[in-house]
Parts: C-alpha cells; sequence; structure tokens
C-alpha cells in the first residue's frame, strides 16, 4: 500500500521530473472483490485492471514491471512466474529464502534479458546515496567498522503471535531476513558497495541466533562480519574492516523511537565518523563527526517530499534502469544481494535455523 502510495506521487516534488510512474494493473491470490478494493482505496486512477491471479496479471501487455511484495516464502515462485512471462521485476527484500533462489533468478533474468531488483528502498534514500559518496570522497577516511541495529522492541507474543510472518516459519519468518537484512544493508553499503568492484570480497562471518520459543524463528540475530579489504604496500598484514548487525524483536534499537538513544548506525573511519538516527530502513538524518576536533560536527537532515513513504527513490530506479535499458540497479548489484542472501545463509546455519523443504526449493513451479 504504501508503495503504491508513493507512485502515485507527483515526481517532480522530489526532482525527478526526468521520469512517471502508472500502475496499470493489481493483482490478489485471494480474489478479484481484493484487488478491486485496493484500487479503491488507494485512489489508483483508471484504467487500471483488477486480477483474481498472479498469471492474470503478469500476461497483461500494459504491464511492463512487476512489483511482487508477497511474504519471503513466496518470492522465488512468484518471481520466476514474472520472469517467465517475460516481464521485469522489483521484488521486496528479503529477495529468497536462500542465495541458491537468488542465483537462479538472476540467472533467469540475464538470460530473458529482463530487468530484475531487490527492493531494499533504503540504498535509494538520498540519505544513503551521500552517505556513500562522503565515504567514497575520504571524508572520514578509511572506514574500519560500521555497526547497525534495527531492533523493535515488541511484546513478541502480543504483536506477533505465531502465525504473522515476522515469526511463522512456513513463511521465512523471523528477524534476520525481515529486519536484519536492513543492518547487513549499511554494513553492506558502507564496508563493501564503497570500494570498486575488484575489491569487493565476501566476509566471513560469526553470528548468534536466539529461537522465538513459540516458533522456533529467529527473534534475535547478531552477526559479527570481517571483511578482507587491501593488502597495504606498507606492512606485512592484510587488512579488514568490521561489521556487526544487529536484530531483535524483544529490545528496541531507539526504545522511544526519537533518537534520543543515540545512533542506530555508526560508520566508523580513520578520520572520523558518520552515525544514522532513526529506523535503519527509512533514515532521515545523519550527523558527520570530524575525529578530534578536525572540523565542525555536522547534523544533515533529509525530510521525505510530498509526505512520502521514500519508497518512490526505489521506484524512480526502476524507471530510469528499464528507460536506459539497464538489467540490474548499480545501488544493489545482483553480485551483492547473492553475497547477502549467502551471508543470511550462513547464520542460519550457524544458529541451525532451517525452513521447510518447499519454501527452500529451487524447483519451480511449485505449489506452496
Ligand atoms: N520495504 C518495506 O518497508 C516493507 C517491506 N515489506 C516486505 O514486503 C513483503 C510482504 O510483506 P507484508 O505486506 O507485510 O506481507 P503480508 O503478510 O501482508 O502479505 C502480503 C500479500 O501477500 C499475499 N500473501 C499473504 N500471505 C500469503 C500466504 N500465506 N500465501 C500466499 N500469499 C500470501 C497476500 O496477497 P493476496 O492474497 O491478495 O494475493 C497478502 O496481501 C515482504 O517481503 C516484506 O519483507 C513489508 C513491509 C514493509
Ligand atoms: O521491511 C520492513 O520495514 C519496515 C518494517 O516495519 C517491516 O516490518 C519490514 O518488513
Amino acid at each position: 500500500m504504501a508503495f503504491v502510495r508513493d507512485l502515485l506521487r507527483d515526481p517532480k516534488a522530489r526532482d525527478a521530473a526526468d521520469i512517471a510512474h502508472q500502475v496499470v494493473a493489481v493483482a490478489s491470490s485471494s480474489s478479484k472483490d481484493k484487488a478491486d478494493k485496493f484500487i479503491t482505496a488507494n485512489g489508483i486512477p483508471a484504467p487500471c485492471a483488477a486480477y483474481a491471479t498472479y498469471e492474470e496479471l503478469v500476461a497483461d501487455p500494459n504491464v511492463d514491471v512487476v512489483y511482487v511484495a508477497t511474504p519471503h516464502s513466496h518470492h522465488f515462485q512468484n518471481v520466476m512466474l514474472v520472469l517467465e512471462a517475460g516481464k521485469n521485476v522489483l521484488c521486496e527484500k528479503a529477495f529468497t529464502v536462500n542465495a541458491a533462489q537468488t542465483k537462479i533468478l538472476c540467472e533467469t533474468a540475464r538470460k530473458k534479458n529482463l530487468f530484475l531488483m531487490e527492493a531494499v528502498w533504503t540504498r535509494y534514500f538520498p540519505l544513503s546515496v551521500q552517505v556513500r559518496q562522503l565515504i567514497q570522497n575520504g571524508e572520514i577516511g578509511e572506514v574500519l567498522r560500521t555497526t547497525a541495529d534495527t531492533s523493535f522492541g515488541d511484546d513478541v507474543e502480543e504483536r506477533w503471535g505465531t502465525t504473522h510472518r515476522m515469526v511463522n516459519p512456513d513463511l521465512a519468518g523471523g528477524c534476520l531476513l525481515d529486519l536484519g537484512i536492513y543492518s547487513l544493508t549499511w554494513v553492506f553499503q558502507t564496508l563493501y558497495h564503497t570500494l570498486p568492484k575488484d575489491q569487493r570480497k565476501a566476509p566471513t562471518v560469526v553470528s548468534q541466533m536466539t529461537p522465538y520459543h513459540a516458533t522456533g524463528a529467529d527473534e534475535s540475530t547478531t552477526i559479527l562480519l570481517n571483511f578482507p579489504t587491501s593488502t597495504p604496500s606498507n606492512g606485512p598484514h592484510p587488512k579488514h574492516s568490521h561489521g556487526v548487525a544487529m536484530t531483535n524483536l524483544r529490545v528496541a534499537a531507539d526504545p522511544d523511537e526519537k533518537g534520543t538513544t543515540g545512533a542506530n548506525i555508526r560508520i566508523q573511519g580513520t578520520k572520523g565518523e558518520i552515525q544514522v538516527f532513526g529506523n535503519p530502513f527509512r533514515p532521515m538524518r545523519y550527523r558527520i563527526i570530524p575525529k578530534k576536533g578536525a572540523g565542525e560536527v555536522r547534523d544533515v537532515e533529509f525530510p521525505i517530499p510530498s509526505e512520502g513513504h521514500g519508497m518512490f527513490w526505489e521506484a524512480d530506479e526502476v524507471a530510469r534502469c528499464l528507460r536506459d535499458g539497464k538489467l540490474e540497479s548499480e545501488g544493489l548489484p545482483w553480485e551483492e544481494s547473492i553475497v547477502i542472501m549467502e551471508v543470511m545463509d550462513e547464520v542460519r546455519k550457524q544458529g541451525g535455523l532451517t525452513y521447510p523443504q518447499k519454501i527452500e526449493s529451487t524447483e519451480y513451479p511449485l505449489q506452496l
């Protein structure tokens, strides 16, 4: 809903007059009535078709690109359906249940010459883009450590119960795939993505996971990542940077949600630090702190224009990639999505979290 509402906002309000979006079809696998109600509730202008199956939607010749926003368990099957029908895809995070599924999606998109992107909206926030540029321009020196915390502080039993997709293993639930991916996003976009492509190397990983007593999905996961960076010419030891990615449903990264508890993200370099406040998935303020008084501390605000949610920026990226004939986005290349999925595979292995065989499967088509 938030995504579609953002699609309908005027791109000029965010200086994006070079692209336009049109919502031409909505599908619900439950009923056509649900799709009709979605169109009305969100004020989607006519003509917009309502379908009672995903198969009908992907066969609609007016559809250029499909936004897949089903539970994680269903992404692999749903995205394959879209790609096999010859359409481009923007698929919600986590891309799939495991890296093997993501690899197949990327191979399929490449073979069919179709655009495919994991909808990690945070990467396309102007704040994220600017933070990456600051790092690449050397503003905080060499970045050696990033800590990121995406934790909610819920009464888990009351808020999520046992069947909600957040905690339901049948829907690939758990905080790692749902929220931990944002902590990993910050670790990767600061320690990995900012390096030249030929220097980006997968990290080694150690982690701990706590299962939710009622379902076995993880309610808390903490990951330490060790990224090989370069081997300096002036010393014998290879260099590394460290990432700490945290997620927890029961304790909060920011208990009062006003940014008063400190930064949820800290990007630490040899010349200073960048701190990001608020929800790691929807960042609106950062602070840059030069080391030992070497300059002014600056706070930079990034309000979201036109009372939006902030999902239009990823949609704008999709539109530009399609316009420019690209198959993948520079902001989150397929290779990086795959490495992140491999990290999550390893973390689940170390934590002993497996999902039902059916949703881990790479077989397509498969009735879930
Ligand atoms: N970027 C962001 O800020 C956010 C991203 N997300 C991501 O979006 C995706 C969906 O999350 P959310 O909207 O909360 O999920 P929901 O549980 O609300 O499900 C979304 C839709 O998927 C279909 N669906 C739900 N359950 C099942 C099922 N058991 N089997 C088949 N289809 C099902 C339904 O559509 P229908 O029956 O009509 O076909 C449902 O309306 C996830 O990947 C999540 O991580 C979620 C929230 C915020
Ligand atoms: O992706 C997400 O970001 C926002 C959260 O509220 C939501 O649970 C999660 O799926």
